[in-house]
């Protein structure tokens, strides 16, 4: 596939991971947030990564981590992506600069000043995902993709993506598309076939 990355977000175990793979994903989500239904620890997150091919990329997705439990998690060196995905602010964010591995800040959209606040991260990408006042994402809740005005940068769209917006999202024009609990049979377990139907609606658009 080509043209918009497709990062498949919130796996949890390699049958999953092959499916995705198979179907035509970039990037591979794993949650380090203990709090989600989607959590897994490094060693985990490592044992699936070790039977994948290694033509994917991996993110790990993690909220207010401290250095500490980043550095930890990135230096064993099988992420190529570090996923920002809570309060963390701009300067916490450059700090990362010096480590093996790319970020990207996720903002939680709640009107346009959200999307305004992205000018402020250096980071290699930024993520919108829709804004929830109890959660930190994987809702499976939209925002008004009308607000993003600034495709000049790496920008992931996120937030509720499912087989049915898939081809909507893809014709925003971002530089990737990011989909977790709209594929999925229960927090954590894909369901294959909605995510076949999700890449079978967008594949005229990528291909
Ligand atoms: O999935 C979670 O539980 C989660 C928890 C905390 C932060 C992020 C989380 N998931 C990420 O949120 C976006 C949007 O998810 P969805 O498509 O709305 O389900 C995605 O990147 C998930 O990986």
């Amino acid at each position: 596939m080509a043209l918009v990355k497709i990062k498949v977000c919130g796996i949890t175990n390699v049958e999953d991971a092959m499916a995705a793979i198979d179907m035509g994903a970039d990037l591979l989500g794993f949650n380090f947030y203990r709090e989600s239904p989607r959590y897994l620890d490094a060693a985990d997150a490592l044992d699936i990564i070790n039977k994948i091919p290694t033509f994917v990329d991996t993110a790990g997705v993690f909220v207010n981590p401290s250095m500490e439990e980043l550095r930890e998690i990135v230096e064993l060196g099988f992420l190529n992506w570090v996923q920002l995905h809570g309060d963390e602010d701009p300067d916490f964010c450059d700090s990362l600069r010096y480590m093996n591995c790319r970020t990207i800040k996720a903002i939680r959209v709640k009107s346009q000043e959200d999307i305004k606040r992205a000018k402020d991260y250096y980071t290699d990408a930024v993520l919108f995902d829709a804004y929830h006042p109890n959660y930190y994402g994987g809702t499976g809740e939209t925002f008004d993709w009308r607000l993003i005005d600034d495709l000049n940068r790496r920008v992931f769209l996120a937030g509720g993506l499912d087989p049915d917006n898939a081809e909507d999202a893809v014709s925003v024009g971002v530089y990737g598309i990011d989909v977790c609990s709209g594929i999925e049979s229960s927090p954590g377990k894909k369901d294959l076939n909605e995510m076949k139907r999700f890449f079978d609606n967008i594949r005229h658009l990528v291909n």
